[in-house]
């Protein structure tokens, strides 16, 4: 019985206990000479937004490929709820929505053609197929481009379309590879809400990201993973409880560096447009409190602000951690 290694906290369960989600046990996948994935561990939970994180060439679109039934790997053994894709290749298809970090649409379809021929694939009910696709295009905000040939849709509006193909046969793993990528602002904000009310919905989404910053406002855990091999598995709380960097300047950087050595705190000076030191606090009470401290004395802080969030300082830990 496959054994899942739980991001989001608690004991692990057993994968007939929790059966929506996605699990990969010493999985490998070597391209010649090229060992891409090497005995990597991921699990993601149903309900739950794991981000999966790794510099590039770390492993991470291969080990999705594997995840998606689209490459087979050399070893390990992968289980969606339960389903081995390289025996129940159909079913673990259906049960899971594929969107790469590029999107490959047909170009002189348009994105309601495309769409249609996906859900088409998936054997949806051919009465349900148009209402669907239009409620797919409406979530994604493609309703007026809907009847454009797909390479009239800028970068953007391709990623949106994706997320729509992907999507289009409702199902419970949600596999996302740098989904953020080339969308503006206003659509990644879009982008994290819709994640979020998904996995609220019981899907368990994986995305993978180099923009740590994003993951931080939408992952429950994060699989660190690095020259092909899981270096971490963490929940978002248990990356909060390891503290935060926080960056401050002062009107007098001497002021402000004396008394934090008075308070017996260490800091490190900071290289950027204006002075500031960092330092790392456990916890926002910890902040609150050096913030009155620094006040209280005279130190003209001109500003106090968390310098990096829960994920990128693990990242950059382990970076530490390799040199
Ligand atoms: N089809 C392939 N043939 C040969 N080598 C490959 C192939 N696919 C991936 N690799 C190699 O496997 C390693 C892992 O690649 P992969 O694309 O999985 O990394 P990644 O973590 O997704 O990187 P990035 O963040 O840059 O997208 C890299 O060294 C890459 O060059």
């Amino acid at each position: 019985m496959a054994v899942n290694h739980d991001v989001t906290g608690g004991p692990a369960q057993p994968e007939s206990q929790n059966p929506g989600g996605i699990t990969a046990s010493g999985v490998s996948r070597s391209f010649g000479p090229v060992h891409a994935v090497e005995f990597m561990d991921f699990h993601a939970p149903a309900g739950k937004v794991t981000a999966l994180i790794g510099p590039n060439g770390a492993g991470k679109t291969t080990l999705l490929l594997m995840l998606a039934s689209l490459l087979a790997p050399d070893s390990g053994t992968i289980s969606v709820g339960g389903l081995d894709p390289q025996h129940h290749r159909a079913e673990v298809r259906s049960r899971i929505g594929w969107m790469p970090d590029t999107l490959g649409v047909w170009d002189s379809l348009t994105a309601r053609e495309i769409l249609t021929q996906i859900a088409r694939f998936y054997r949806l009910p051919v009465a349900g197929i148009a209402p669907r696709v239009s409620a797919m295009l409406d979530q994604v905000r493609l309703s007026d481009l809907a009847d454009q040939p797909a390479r009239v849709l800028s970068r953007g509006q391709q990623q949106r379309l994706s997320l729509a193909r992907a999507l289009i046969h409702d199902p419970s793993v949600l596999l996302l590879d740098e989904p953020a990528s080339g969308l503006d602002p206003g659509s990644r904000v879009e982008l994290r809400i819709m994640l979020r009310e998904l996995a609220e919905a019981g899907k368990a989404i994986v995305v993978s990201s180099h923009v740590l910053s994003e993951l931080d406002e939408i992952a429950d855990g994060a699989v660190f993973v690095n020259r092909g091999r899981t270096v971490r598995q963490q929940t978002m709380d248990e990356a909060a409880a390891s503290g935060r960097r926080y960056s401050i300047s002062a009107s007098d950087g001497t002021v402000l560096a004396a008394k934090l050595s008075e308070l017996g705190l260490a800091f490190r000076i900071e290289d950027g447009r204006r002075p500031a030191v960092s330092l790392m606090l456990l916890n926002d009470d910890d902040a609150a409190r050096l913030l009155r401290d620094l006040v209280l004395a005279g130190v003209g802080v001109s500003s106090f602000a968390p310098a990096s969030g829960a994920l990128e300082e693990t990242y950059m830990n382990l970076e530490g951690e390799r040199r």
